[in-house]
């Protein structure tokens, strides 16, 4: 079956073929697939919607809903303030940041800290002109509840007690968390958050209503993870670019390359690393069965500013890493022509005449080969500046393979059962400071 696509992979340098010892064989890869009956049924499931899921979303997901809610509030709201963490932020804003039109892009924000300083700048909200969209699964979640607690009475002063569920939207899950009880006992809006985990939800409303709010094109995004989640539920390990992939890294991490780094050559497309940091760090580090502690480190470094900080370690460090370069091959052809003036000089003159998008796409290049040459493996995805379709792709094949690598490494990609213990401490130390302030 051939499946429209908009994206090009090319993991050819993940080969030994390509870069010798430090690659990995086809022929192994081709063996994980027999490893992978089971996650292919699981898929299969889940794409037709039989269990709640990440592959169902893009089928499920009611487009119409979130359309007609965003345009009541594009017509009567010009700012739009997201409060969220993690999963709650991260893929929204990435959809914002790589696919909103510029000028509506700027009128989303989100935070996703508690920083106190960064946290200053909600002072300047006019909020007469704004929504404020607070997202958590959990809705237990203290960053975002201690957001919206502080910001709640200079709202209320502002807009009056009385309407400050007008300018309020929630998306919570659990009934008995505190966003939902907030939300009940002040009767804010609560649209529901799906049964997903936080880091595999973009593709519901807790991405799409921020991304149609800066117009993104949430149609095509879904029309091209639809296109994605079909090619991953695909029998063959070879025409099914998620099992294809997922197993290819799993193999390198066998090997060795256990830190997974990757390398935007496109401002545009960090915020999708973003994303996927915390997609791939919280699935994949935990112990197997065994009780080993299992893993992929995921990193950035950008493209071409990091040449000139990382650069080095990537050639001629360790041996540990696995390269993903995110490019856009339309930034070659954009750019001003750097002009003739100083062309005597030698440091100036290979310029001359090259766009800065040419010199951007000589770089990339230029880096891949080296890396190559150094044995360091490496993939490429490539996609066009603002290309929703392709962007859905992305979005399910790194959410694909995801799971599989957990699937190899015989972890549940779902859980993240370590981040607690940390919570729990937050909670004593806040205990401490009361005790010590007299509260
Ligand atoms: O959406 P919630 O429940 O506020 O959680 C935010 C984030 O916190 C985590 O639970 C980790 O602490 C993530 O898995 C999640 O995306």
């Amino acid at each position: 079956m051939s499946i429209f696509s908009r994206i090009s992979i090319n993991s050819d340098n993940f080969m030994a073929s390509a870069v010798g010892e430090h690659g990995i064989r086809e022929e192994d890869l081709i063996a994980q697939g027999d490893r992978l009956d089971g996650l292919r049924e699981r898929l299969r499931i889940w794409r037709d919607g039989k269990e709640p899921s990440f592959l169902g979303l893009p089928f499920q997901t009611d487009l119409d809903e979130i359309k007609t809610l965003g345009n009541r509030m594009l017509k009567r709201f010009t700012r739009f303030i997201v409060f969220g963490i993690g999963g709650s932020s991260l893929g929204g804003n990435m959809l914002v940041q790589t696919l909103g039109r510029r000028n509506d892009r700027r009128r989303v924000r989100f935070y996703d800290n508690v920083d106190p300083i960064t946290l200053e700048s909600l002072d300047r909200i006019d909020w007469n002109e704004t929504l404020l969209i607070v997202i958590s699964k959990s809705g237990n979640t203290a960053e975002t509840i201690a957001q919206f607690l502080t910001v709640l009475p200079r709202m209320e002063r502002e807009l009056g007690a009385q309407c400050v569920h007008e300018h309020v939207l929630v998306i919570t899950e659990e009934p008995k968390g505190a966003l939902q009880q907030i939300a009940e006992r002040l009767e804010i809006p609560v649209i529901p958050h799906p049964a997903v985990g936080g880091r595999y939800v973009v593709l519901s409303a807790v991405g799409l209503l921020p991304a149609y709010l800066a117009g993104v094109d949430i149609d095509g995004v879904m029309e091209g993870a639809r296109a994605m989640a079909d090619r991953c539920c695909q029998k063959d390990i070879r025409e099914n670019p998620g099992l294809w992939q997922g197993a290819a890294q799993y193999l390198l991490a066998e090997n060795g390359k256990t830190i997974s780094q990757w390398m935007p050559y496109s401002d545009h497309l960090t915020l999708v690393v973003d994303w996927y940091r915390q997609l791939w760090a919280e699935s994949l580090g935990k112990h197997d069965p065994q009780g080993r502690e299992r893993g992929l480190t995921p990193v950035s470094a950008k493209g071409v500013t990091d040449q000139h900080s990382q650069l080095q370690l990537f050639l001629d460090g360790p041996s540990d890493k696995q390269f993903t370069f995110l490019t856009s091959p339309d930034l070659l052809t954009a750019g001003e022509r750097i002009p003739t003036r100083f062309a005597d000089l030698p440091a100036v003159k290979p310029l001359v005449g090259h766009t800065t998008g040419e010199l951007f796409g000589a770089e990339f290049l230029g880096t891949r080969e080296t890396l190559s040459r150094r044995g360091r493996p490496n993939r490429t995805l490539s996609l066009l500046q603002g290309d929703a379709f392709a962007i859905g792709e992305l979005i399910i094949l790194l959410e694909v393979e995801t799971v599989v690598v957990a699937e190899l490494m015989g972890i549940d990609a779902f859980d993240q059962p370590a981040v607690e213990e940390s919570k729990v401490l937050t909670r004593k130390y806040l205990d401490e400071m009361k005790t010590i302030r007299g509260l």
